[in-house]
């Protein structure tokens, strides 16, 4: 056993993504002396620096300019002509985006005293980490390090024509055809990025639906939604090759169960097929831990790994690859770690898309939910909300579905320009277990789009008013 004296923290967490900074954090407040290893150049891993923020930044400046550029405005008595795109711009503003939010977490460090170790951390036992160099000793260690593209095998990505998400947060211009490979979070998302600034976007998604995860009927809509905006949409489809010459790529693709092949000419290809977790470089053995069959570090309910005293979170663990669920972690991690109870309910994490509109969904998805017993569904469509009526902007629905018996809300699946935060109010009352009449009896703000969510409740038991 070593000296309590000889460690140099009591808490390390490997990793300053939204797992591992507000673990640090979370650690420093409950009076433990912490530190964050983390190799990039800025705090905020993934998320900030290359994820959701930049991709968020874009989705906005890219739907304001397609709503300025397409004359839809007229009609609310706002004329604009000859809207253009400066897309340098469009990238500066989301530079400084990143910058301030990944700067605001260094500011968080020093206020909290987390000392941040820059280097590349490696394991060399079972309580210490090399630091480039140095040897740190920690009574507990926290992997959080997140995860990293999932290549295609025999499709290189050169940043330049074939690019991962990463990439795709940065082309000098606006391709004038963008092959998707994969229908999934990224691919929708950043593909309506650029299919807004006035690229043609064709998505290759293996399985016969965009969007796995997601509720069923909600699939179906965001699919009949894309496809409207003018997203080809190639189901049941697998990439057999991606040639580069000259600046431009020849993709070849043929149906998933086999078939004759086809070729996509595009001048930009965007490779997002998932992500894997990142362990690589870890030396994992020396602290004699190993991974799962998906290369993920395995935890129990307190998220303690198989080794006293080292513990995991976020993306590089099984679970929903999202920020906010790492985020969790990480306060749950550092308060077991001081001895507190840190908690998180796995059932109801929200995953929101967030494209126009966006789509959300928690807890049980239609399909699971009648797998697992008797259930009772109610639905509302926003052309019957009045907000959304009036703000033109009717596309979408909420779903809301309640075990039969007990009427307990299971889970919730909303399209809407406004999922994303109804969605928090969905997960707020699953949370504190409401039924539907519960949401149905609430008091919701008139005219609100989270009205359709009351509706909805209501059309549980058949009784909606606005439909
Ligand atoms: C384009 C894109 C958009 C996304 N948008 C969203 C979104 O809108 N909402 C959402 O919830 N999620 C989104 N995600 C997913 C989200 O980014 C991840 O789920 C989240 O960042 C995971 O957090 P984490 O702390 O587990 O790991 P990460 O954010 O990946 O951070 C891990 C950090 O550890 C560092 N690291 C790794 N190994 C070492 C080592 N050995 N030594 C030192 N440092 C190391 C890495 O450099 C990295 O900074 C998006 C992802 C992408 C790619
Ligand atoms: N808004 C958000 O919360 C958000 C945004 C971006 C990313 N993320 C997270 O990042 C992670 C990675 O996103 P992603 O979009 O890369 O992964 P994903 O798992 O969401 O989607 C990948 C898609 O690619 C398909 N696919 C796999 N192999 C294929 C192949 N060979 N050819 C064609 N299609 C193939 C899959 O069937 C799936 O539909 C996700 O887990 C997601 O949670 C979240």
């Amino acid at each position: 056993m070593a000296d309590e004296q000889s460690y140099d923290f009591d808490v390390l967490v490997i990793g300053a993504g939204p797992g591992g900074y507000v673990a640090a954090i979370r650690a420093a407040q409950n009076g433990l002396k912490t530190a964050c290893v983390e190799s990039r150049e800025t705090l905020g891993g993934t998320c900030l620096n290359v994820g959701c923020i930049p991709s968020k930044a874009l989705l906005h400046a890219s739907e304001l300019f397609e709503e300025a550029a397409s004359g839809e405005l007229a009609k609310f008595g706002v004329k604009l002509e000859g809207a253009s795109l400066d897309l340098g711009a469009m990238h500066n503003e989301k530079a400084t985006a990143v910058k301030e939010l990944t700067g605001g977490i260094a500011m968080l460090f020093k206020k909290n005293k987390v000392e941040w170790l820059k280097g590349r951390a490696a394991f060399t036992g079972k309580d210490t980490v090399d630091v480039d160099g140095r040897s740190v000793r920690a009574k507990n260690i926290v992997i959080a390090t997140g995860s990293s593209v999932t290549p295609l095998p025999g499709v290189t990505v050169d940043q330049q024509v074939v690019v991962d998400s990463t990439g795709a947060l940065s082309l000098p211009k606006v391709p004038e055809h963008l092959v998707v490979i994969g229908g999934g979070v990224i691919g929708l998302e950043l593909g309506s990025v650029w299919r807004r600034l006035g690229a043609k976007v064709t998505v290759v998604e293996f399985v016969d639906q965009i969007l796995p995860g997601f509720d069923a009927e909600v699939r179906k809509e965001a699919t009949k939604i894309f496809k409207k905006q003018g997203f080809e949409l190639k189901v049941s489809t697998k990439v057999t090759g991606v040639a580069v010459d000259g600046g431009r790529a020849t993709v070849t693709v043929e149906p998933a169960a086999g078939g004759a092949a086809e070729t996509l000419a595009a001048d930009a290809v965007l490779v997002s097929i998932g992500r894997r977790p990142n362990t690589e470089g870890l030396n994992l053995e020396a602290a004699g831990l190993s991974v799962n069959g998906r290369g993920q570090i395995e935890v129990g309910h307190e998220f303690e790994t198989a080794v006293d005293g080292i513990w995991a979170i976020g993306d590089v663990t099984p679970g929903l690859m999202l920020a906010h669920r790492a985020e969790d972690e990480g306060i749950a991690v550092a308060d077991n770690i001081a001895g507190l109870t840190g908690i998180v309910n796995h059932d109801i994490i929200p995953s929101v898309v967030y494209t126009h509109p966006e789509i959300a969904g928690v807890g049980l998805t239609e399909e699971q939910a009648k797998e697992k017993g008797e259930i009772k569904v109610g639905k509302f469509p926003f052309a019957g909300n009045s907000r959304a009526k009036t703000n033109r902007d009717t596309t979408g629905f909420v779903k809301v579905i309640a075990d039969a018996a007990t009427d307990r809300v299971v889970g919730v699946h909303i399209i809407s320009s406004l999922a994303g935060t109804l969605i928090a109010q969905a997960a707020q009352a699953m949370e504190f277990g409401a039924t539907s009449e519960d949401i149905a009896l609430t008091c919701h703000a008139h005219p609100t789009h989270s009205e359709a969510l009351k509706e909805a409740a209501m059309a549980v038991t058949g009784k909606a008013i606005h439909i």
